[in-house]
């Protein structure tokens, strides 16, 4: 059995990563060695019924060299610190991290199986021995569109984003609840009397929100009852850096002929942990819609083809049916006004699942099947 490093397991990636392998049982099959970077010493958790004795140092490197397969979700600040270290030791096991920092490396493959199978399998061949989640929203993506991209029906996507509180960390999505308990407590009374005039409402909540009354030392402005359309690093040419991961990690992980152009704006929303995009597609060709929702529903076990109907679109298609789940629906498809090749599309998914944890375990699985 090969032994396996966990480092990050009890951060909030790491906590949907132990969940996912004990419902699937990938414990059985592997050695598991946990790994703190700040409780070593303290006992190990013992998922699965497992005991692994006691949490070992995380920026141990000899102890780190023991290890077949390391799987960190500790974050990029370790992953800088510990990962040339170990390289340099002579390590030569496999490294499966979620974090951004190895992404684009030339020796790294961005994981998504059931989108690129097929590339990561060369990149087995070739000796390849680190392999990294992608960016959420390019995961969700394509788990949702990967039918047209396989096709290589897509010209170019442009793409605005919906992205939840989640995709900052846990404190952020503390963060945008203290912000929502304290919006609705300061107008409590007046909502709970159905004669209060609305605009008064809505005055007090602005008036809080702009007062620099609620807390926003993660989100830097209120989120709740609001937006940011700004989400990561600003970069030189005007994009945010997010947005630049759609183009670059894109095709990274599809690796097509000719670089498909992907961008759009990214935007933080009130959500908790599902992230949603609104795509407009141009197409290579004018494709039948039916045969279009068939090539979507026939990618993946995951993507569902959401019926373009208002009252199953409002059930199925919306953060709060997907929260937790694996699926990933796509639906509001339609040609647009600008012609037949060009196809709306909006798409739901569960950015801590298939756009964070999934992806790692799914590459474990592959290295110890
Ligand atoms: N949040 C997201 O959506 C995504 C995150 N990622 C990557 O994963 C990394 C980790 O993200 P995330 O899981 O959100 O980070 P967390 O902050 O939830 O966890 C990171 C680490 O913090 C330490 N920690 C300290 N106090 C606590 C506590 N009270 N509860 C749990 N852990 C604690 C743990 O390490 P220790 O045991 O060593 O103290 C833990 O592994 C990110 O930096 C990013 O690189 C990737 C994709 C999406
Ligand atoms: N940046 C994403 C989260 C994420 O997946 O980031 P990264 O590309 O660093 O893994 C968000 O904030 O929603």
């Amino acid at each position: 059995m090969k032994s396996v490093g966990l480092i990050g397991w009890r951060g909030m990636v790491g906590s949907v990563l132990m969940q996912r392998m004990i419902e699937e049982r990938d414990f059985d099959v592997i050695r598991p060695v946990f790994f703190s970077t700040s409780q070593h010493g303290q006992a190990a958790p013992e998922f699965a019924g497992k005991s692994a004795g006691k949490l070992q140092d995380a920026f141990d490197i000899d102890a780190l060299k023991a290890l077949d397969i390391i799987i960190t979700c500790q974050g990029g600040d370790y992953t800088s610190e510990v990962y040339p270290k170990l390289r340099a030791s002579g390590w030569q096991g496999f490294w499966i991290d979620a974090a951004s920092t190895l992404r684009m490396k030339d020796d790294a493959i961005i994981i998504l199986d059931p989108v690129n199978h097929h590339v990561i399998g060369n990149g087995l061949d070739k000796g390849i021995k680190t392999f990294v989640g992608g960016n959420c929203t390019v995961s969700l993506m394509l788990m949702s569109l990967g039918g047209l991209f396989a096709s290589d029906l897509v010209e170019w996507a442009s793409v605005a984003t919906y992205q939840a509180a989640s995709g900052g960390g846990a404190r952020h999505m503390r963060e945008l609840l203290s912000q929502m308990g304290m919006l609705h407590g300061h107008v409590a009374s007046e909502l709970s009397n159905p004669s209060s005039a609305i605009l008064d409402i809505e005055r007090k909540v602005t008036e809080l929100s702009r007062a620099g009354a609620l807390p926003v030392d993660n989100f830097g402005v209120p989120l709740a009852g609001s937006l940011i359309p700004w989400i990561d690093k600003q970069l030189e040419n005007g994009q945010s850096r997010e947005e630049w991961k759609g183009q670059a990690e894109t095709n990274k992980i599809l690796q097509p002929a000719h670089t498909i152009p992907v961008d759009g704006l990214c935007v933080r929303v009130g959500a908790l942990r599902c992230h949603s995009q609104a795509f407009t597609l141009k197409l290579k060709k004018d494709v039948p819609l039916a045969e279009i929702e068939q090539l979507l529903a026939a990618h993946n076990d995951w993507v569902k083809v959401v019926p373009n109907d208002r009252e199953i679109t409002m059930r199925e298609l919306t953060p709060a049916a997907v929260t937790g789940t694996l699926s990933t629906p796509v639906g509001r498809l339609r040609k647009l006004n600008m012609g037949p090749d060009y196809l709306s599309a909006f798409t739901v998914g569960d950015q801590l699942l298939w756009g964070a944890a999934e992806p790692l375990r799914r590459m474990l699985r592959l290295l110890v099947d």
